[in-house]
C-alpha cells in the first residue's frame, strides 16, 4: 500500500550539501501499522514531508495505493494528499469551531454539501467515541479528546492510509493509551494502512506490528516487531531495555553476558545452566521480561565469575535457544 523506493532527500544549507535521507526503501502491507523511529535529525520529518508531497524528492518514488505520487500536480496532487489522513502531535483544531465542525472542515473544503458533512462528521466523532460532544469547543475537551477529534477530522476525506507524526508525544499516559487503542481501532474497523513516526519505544511496543530505525537518514534495521527484537541489535535494546537502574559493577575477572530470549525459550533455565557450566553461582546483575508483538522476550544481563569458559557458556546457552551477546559498552557505561 504505501512503497517507498530508493528514496533521497538532499537540501543544500549555508553552501553545503545535508544528505537528510539517503537511498530509503521501505514497504507497508495494506492495513499494517509501521513505526518510524530514530534519534532528532534522523530524517524523520523530511520523510514525513516527502510522503504528504510536501517535499519532493531528490531521487527515488514514493508510492501509495499503487500511484506514484512523485511527479503528480493540479488536481491529481489533491486527490493523492486526499488519500492520506494526517495526525499530528497536537491536533491543532479551530478554537471557534464546534468539535463537529472541527472534523467537517475538510469536507467543507472539498464543497461537500452542509447536511451531508455534518452527518458524516457526527459519525465520525462517534467512531472515536466522542458522540455527545459533537458542540463542544476544544477548549472544552481535554488532550485526549482533542487528539480524537483531529483523527476523526483525519479520516473525513476517507483516506486509504493513516500518517501520524508524533501523535502522543504531547499526551499524559492515559490519553496516549487511549489515542493508540483508538488508532487500532481505526485500523482493524476501516482497514486502513497506518505510518507512525515517533521517538517513543512505548508506542511501538503497543501500536506497531512492524518498525524501521531511521539513523543518518538511512533504515538500519526494518521488519516485523517480532523480528528485529529476535535479530537482537539496536532496536532489541531499545525495545526491551534494561532497567535503569546503576548495574552492580564487575568484580576482577568477571565478565558481562547478556541473554536474549524469544518466546518459548524465555522459560529455559539459562542462569541455572550457565552455573552448572561454570560450576559455580552466576550472578544476575539485571533483566526485564516483556510482551512484544503477542510473544515473550527476555534480556538478563548476567556476571560469570572469574575463569569462567565463557565460550563453553554462549555455545550451550545458544543451543538452548538464546542469543548471547557481549553488553553493549554505551549501555554499560549508563
Ligand atoms: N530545509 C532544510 N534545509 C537544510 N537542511 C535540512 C532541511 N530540513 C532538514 N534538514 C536536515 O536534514 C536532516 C534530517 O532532518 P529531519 O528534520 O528530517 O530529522 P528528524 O528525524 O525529523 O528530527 P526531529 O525529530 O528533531 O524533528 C538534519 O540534518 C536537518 O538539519
Amino acid at each position: 500500500m504505501i512503497t517507498v523506493s530508493h528514496l533521497s532527500k538532499e537540501f543544500v544549507s549555508a553552501g553545503r550539501n545535508v544528505r537528510a535521507l539517503d537511498d530509503v526503501s521501505l514497504s507497508v502491507a495494506d492495513a499494517e501499522i509501521h513505526g518510524i523511529v530514530g534519534q532528532s535529525g534522523a530524517g524523520k520529518s523530511t520523510l514525513v514531508r516527502c510522503l504528504t508531497l510536501l517535499e519532493t524528492p531528490s531521487s527515488g518514488t514514493v508510492t501509495i495505493d499503487g500511484a506514484d505520487v512523485a511527479g503528480l500536480s493540479g488536481a491529481e496532487l489533491q486527490n493523492a494528499r486526499r488519500s492520506i489522513g494526517l495526525v499530528f502531535q497536537h491536533a491543532n483544531l479551530f478554537d471557534a469551531r464546534t468539535a463537529l465542525d472541527n472534523v467537517a472542515y475538510p469536507l467543507e473544503i472539498a464543497g461537500v454539501k452542509r447536511a451531508e458533512r455534518r452527518a458524516r462528521a457526527a459519525e465520525l466523532l462517534e467512531l472515536v467515541g466522542l458522540k455527545g460532544t459533537e458542540s463542544a469547543y476544544p477548549a472544552q475537551l481535554s488532550g485526549g479528546q482533542k487528539q480524537r477529534v483531529g483523527i476523526a477530522r483525519a479520516l473525513a476525506a476517507d483516506p486509504k492510509v493513516l500518517l501520524c507524526d508524533e501523535p502522543t508525544s504531547a499526551l499524559d499516559p492515559n490519553s496516549t493509551a487511549e489515542v493508540l487503542q483508538l488508532i487500532r481501532d481505526v485500523r482493524d474497523r476501516l482497514g486502513l494502512t497506518v505510518l507512525v513516526i515517533t521517538h517513543e519505544m512505548s508506542v511501538v511496543k503497543t501500536l506497531c506490528d512492524s518498525v524501521s530505525l531511521l539513523q543518518s537518514g538511512t533504515i538500519v534495521e526494518t521488519g516485523s516487531v517480532e523480528n528485529v527484537v529476535a535479530a537482537n541489535g539496536q532496536l532489541t535494546r531499545q525495545l526491551v531495555p534494561l532497567p535503569a537502574l546503576a548495574l552492580t559493577p564487575l568484580r576482577a575477572g568477571e565478565t558481562a553476558l547478556d541473554i536474549l530470549a524469544v518466546g518459548e525459550a524465555v522459560d529455559r533455565p539459562f542462569v541455572a545452566e550457565a552455573s552448572r557450566i561454570v560450576g559455580s553461582d552466576v550472578a544476575v546483575l539485571a533483566g526485564s521480561i516483556e510482551t512484544l508483538a503477542g510473544g515473550r522476550v527476555s534480556r538478563l544481563r548476567v556476571a560469570l565469575p572469574a575463569g569462567a569458559d565463557v565460550a563453553a557458556v554462549k555455545s550451550t546457552l545458544v543451543s538452548q535457544g538464546a542469543q548471547v551477546s557481549d553488553p553493549v559498552v554505551s549501555e554499560v557505561a549508563a
